[in-house]
């Protein structure tokens, strides 16, 4: 393993918004990545979430096949998530489960996968429990301090309608983790951006997460970012690098096999699919135009799916 990279740490608890949300900012311009600690989403939750998804991937194949994704909810076995794009490469190691909020257009259109309520009595209320304490608790007063440190009214990801349809997904992963002796390459996770507006991450605190901050050198220099008990990993995606001008980072990272099975909680928060991302005007000017056109968040999220995965169907 490489350097551990120093993170800023970002605590939700204390009272001074607007000097969090200067913090933010430094940390999502330097970095792109931070901690976030007391954010309300308690540890115990965390664990839930946790154990319910190691009884899940625990399930035979089969099983789990009966709920295979339709678009980007359900299973999703190994190697089916390809950010690499060389053939040789044969996919990520990890399986995953993604779900969504059931209520709205988008739970109507791509309903979610449940397992079978005999067999798994504490799931659906368990993830439907931690999608909404996310959402609530930390999702939205996160993106209000992000706007703060904008310089934008606080409910501006609001005001742009960036959270009417609840897109948001959580996804569950499983890197079974085996050091891959066949020679062939694999990753638990290859290297990429996330495409949304901003993730949080729970992990079971296994390592393996490491980031690049400069993705044009070469040879890549990739540093390791260790877990923090009870702390959100956050990270800006590639649509909040889009409204910002480039300004907030959407830094590339991996996950790594370090011979262990680890377990993650990746929450996307995406904007609803019909919000307008387009450079906000405190981040371009007559000398810093704006770097990327404009373009509606379901579009985008839609062709960067389409480029991921290795059995595509529209979602
Ligand atoms: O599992 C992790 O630690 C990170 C996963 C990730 O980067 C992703 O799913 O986008
Ligand atoms: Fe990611």
């Amino acid at each position: 393993m490489g350097t551990v990279l120093k993170l800023p740490i970002i605590d939700l608890t204390s009272p001074e918004k607007l000097s969090i949300s200067q913090l933010i900012r430094q940390a999502c311009v330097d970095h792109g990545f931070f901690y976030l600690t007391n954010h309300g989403v308690s540890e115990e939750l965390m664990e839930r979430v946790l154990t319910e998804s190691k009884k899940l991937f625990s399930l035979p194949l089969d099983e789990k096949m009966v709920m295979a994704r339709r678009g980007s909810r359900g299973y999703s076995p190994l190697y089916d998530e390809k950010h690499e794009s060389s053939a040789k490469y044969k996919g990520d190691s990890k399986e995953m489960f993604t779900f969504g909020s059931s209520e709205g257009v988008l739970g109507q259109l791509y309903p979610n996968e449940w397992p079978l309520e005999e067999l798994m009595p504490l799931w659906r209320p368990t993830m439907e429990y931690y999608y909404k304490n996310v959402m609530d608790i930390v999702g939205k007063k996160l993106l209000g301090l992000v706007a703060l440190a904008l310089n934008l009214e606080e409910n501006f990801f609001e005001q742009v309608g960036a959270f009417n349809d609840q897109a948001a997904v959580v996804r569950l992963i499983r890197y079974p983790g085996e050091l891959d002796s066949s020679g062939e390459e694999t990753c638990g996770a290859s290297a990429h951006s996330d495409f949304g507006m901003i993730t949080l991450l729970a992990t079971d605190g296994v390592a393996g997460l490491q980031v690049c901050r400069d993705k044009d050198k070469e040879p890549k220099v990739w540093e390791d970012v260790a877990g923090i008990k009870g702390a959100f990993v956050v990270n800006i995606g590639d649509l909040m690098e889009r409204w910002t001008n480039g300004l907030f980072r959407s830094t590339m990272h991996r996950v790594v096999s370090v011979g262990k099975e680890r377990y993650s909680v990746v929450f996307f928060l995406d904007p609803n699919p019909d919000c307008n991302v387009k450079c906000l005007e405190s981040c371009c000017s007559g000398t810093c135009p704006p770097r990327f056109p404009p373009i509606l968040a379901g579009d985008y999220l839609k062709e960067r799916f389409r480029l991921t995965y290795a059995t595509s169907s529209s979602s």
